[in-house]
This record gives structure tokens, C-alpha cells and sequence, in this order.
């Protein structure tokens, strides 16, 4: 596997990467601080693609002024090794003056599908997103691209901004959600379960349990007022200090629904147990 950091490197990487012609190449941008969750991506990418690229970095523009930027979990030695033993061609790891040089003044902002849940809890979070993942498809010109479900609206807001702005190579299948990997307990994976104690780690397992019931009520019948508020008080009585929302969604439009609507549904949650923000979602059936 090559490491490469500036854009010039990266291009003629690439460049003898795609010899002969026909080769697909994968991207799969990611923050660093791999667990399964990313390998899944990264598998998923090799058994589609004959060159698979992985970038970390991690994004100041997706960060709030009080978030975590600085507590963000680096470990590029261990990712490296792991990325080496899946086979990774190309790791694309660029600095944060090489992402955003002096002067750089660019934002793209993705009207509606980045509106509420994440994108009403962390403002302008989803712009840092668009920009960067705009950024990363220019830099690799990835023949497709691989995000998790677990981001649901962050990969809603990806597909909307490449469909919008024509970012990825015609006449190939674009861009690949990956469903969510889970720990044994059912906690989604995630680098920053890393921040929880070990208690609030064990508490945690509340956040898919309540869900997982709050969507089986929704498909009973019974009123989605009524499923999300006991939802919400679960995990408070599990220890969650707070819930940022939990909310049902068309899964495609992200829509808010307040009753059960004869189409794919969303249940997304964000909830925080101590220092640590957790974020779900799972579909409801219809
Ligand atoms: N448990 C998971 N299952 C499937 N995909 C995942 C999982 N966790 C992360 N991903 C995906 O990996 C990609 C990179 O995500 P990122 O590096 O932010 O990791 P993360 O574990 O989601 O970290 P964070 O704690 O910042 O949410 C994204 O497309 C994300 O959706
Ligand atoms: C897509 C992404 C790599 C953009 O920084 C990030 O939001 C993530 O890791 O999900
Ligand atoms: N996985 C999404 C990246 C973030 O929370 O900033």
C-alpha cells in the first residue's frame, strides 16, 4: 500500500494505479480510527473494484466549535497495518494545509436532506461534509464510493450533492451504503465509542434495544408520538444524559412522518451518554 499526502503524489498514484485501462477505483473516506465498521466498507469496496482507496482525515470543517476535533482519536500507525492487511492500494492521508490551503473560501451546502436530525444538532456540520466529500471526489475521481448506513443522513445528503453536481463517473454504480456493523450488544460501531467508560459503554446497549421496540410499536400501529416519547424515556432512565432527537423519517427524503406512511421509514436517534454523542437509526417496515 502507498501513503500519500499531497494532492501531486496522489494524482500520479492514481495515474499508474488505473494502468491498464478499465480499472475501477474505489474510494472509501473515512476519519481514521478504523474498527469492522470501516473494514466492512473497505471489503465491500475490494470485491467490487480492482483499486480501492481509503482516505483519513479528519475534517475541521465538519467539527462545531465545541465538538471533539482535538480529542478525535489518531492512530494512523495501527490504521495503516489494518488497511495493509486488507489488501488497501492507496491511502490518501492528506494534511489539513493541503485539504485547505491559505485562502481557501469554498462551501457546499445541500438544501433540505441536510436540514434537522445531525444537521439541526450540529450546525453547518453537514456543509463541512458536502465540501470535504466534494474535495475527496475530485482529488481520486473514485469510480464509486462506499459510506455506511449508520450516517444515514450524511450518506442522504452525499447522494443528493453527487447526483446534483454530476461528481462521479457516468454509467458506474455510484455510491454504496453499507449497513450498519454492530457490536455483540447490538451497539452500532463507532470511533467514538472509544470516549464511553466502561459503564456507560454497558448502558449504551439502551440505545439499539429502545429502538429496536420503538419500531416494532410503529409497525404494530400503535401512535409514533407515543413509541418515540417512551424511546426517549428509556434511554434516559438507562443513563443518557440527553436526547438530541429521535425522530421517524421517509427513509429516502428524510421527511419527517408523525404516523406510519405505506413506504420504506427511517427511525434515527441521536442521544448523548456522558461525554460521548451516540447516533442510530434502523428501518422501520412498512
Ligand atoms: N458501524 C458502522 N457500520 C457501517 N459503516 C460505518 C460504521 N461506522 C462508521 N461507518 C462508516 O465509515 C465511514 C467513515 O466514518 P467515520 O470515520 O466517521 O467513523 P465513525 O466510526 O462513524 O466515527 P464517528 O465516531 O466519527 O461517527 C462513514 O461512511 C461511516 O458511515
Ligand atoms: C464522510 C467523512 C469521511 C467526511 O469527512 C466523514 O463524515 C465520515 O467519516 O463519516
Ligand atoms: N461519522 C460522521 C463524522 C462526524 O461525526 O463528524
Amino acid at each position: 500500500m502507498q501513503t500519500v499526502s499531497a494532492l501531486d503524489p496522489l494524482r500520479r498514484a492514481l495515474k499508474a494505479l488505473r494502468e491498464p485501462g478499465g480499472t475501477r477505483v474505489a474510494l472509501v473516506p473515512t476519519m481514521g480510527a478504523l474498527h469492522e465498521g470501516h473494514l466492512t466498507l473497505v471489503r465491500e469496496a475490494r470485491a467490487r473494484a480492482e483499486v480501492v482507496a481509503v482516505s483519513i482525515f479528519v475534517n475541521p470543517l465538519q467539527f462545531g466549535a465545541n465538538e471533539d476535533l482535538d480529542a478525535y482519536p489518531r492512530v494512523v500507525d495501527r490504521d495503516t497495518r489494518l488497511l495493509e492487511a486488507e489488501g488497501v492500494d492507496l491511502l490518501w492521508a492528506p494534511s489539513v494545509s493541503a485539504m485547505y490551503p491559505q485562502g481557501f473560501a469554498t462551501t457546499i451546502r445541500v438544501a433540505g436532506v441536510s436540514e434537522g436530525l445531525c444537521g439541526g444538532a450540529r450546525p453547518g456540520h453537514f456543509d463541512g461534509v458536502a465540501t470535504v466529500v466534494a474535495k475527496l471526489f475530485n482529488q481520486v475521481q473514485p469510480d464509486m464510493a462506499f459510506f455506511g448506513e449508520k450516517d444515514w443522513q450524511q450518506l442522504a445528503v452525499i447522494r443528493r450533492m453527487a447526483h446534483d453536481l454530476d461528481l462521479l463517473r457516468p454509467h458506474v454504480t455510484q455510491i454504496h451504503g453499507v449497513p450498519i456493523v454492530r457490536e455483540a450488544d447490538g451497539l452500532a460501531m463507532s470511533s467514538r465509542n472509544a470516549y464511553l467508560t466502561a459503564d456507560e459503554r454497558a448502558r449504551a446497549a439502551a440505545l439499539p434495544a429502545a429502538m429496536q421496540a420503538a419500531s416494532a410499536r410503529i409497525e404494530q400501529g400503535e401512535p409514533v408520538p407515543a413509541a418515540l416519547a417512551d424511546l426517549t424515556t428509556a434511554l434516559h432512565r438507562a443513563g443518557f444524559a440527553s436526547v438530541d432527537y429521535a425522530e421517524l423519517r421517509d427513509a429516502a427524503s428524510l421527511a419527517p412522518l408523525d404516523a406510519r406512511i405505506a413506504a420504506p421509514m427511517r427511525l434515527l436517534v441521536a442521544a448523548r451518554i456522558g461525554r460521548t454523542r451516540l447516533i442510530d437509526n434502523r428501518a422501520v417496515a412498512f
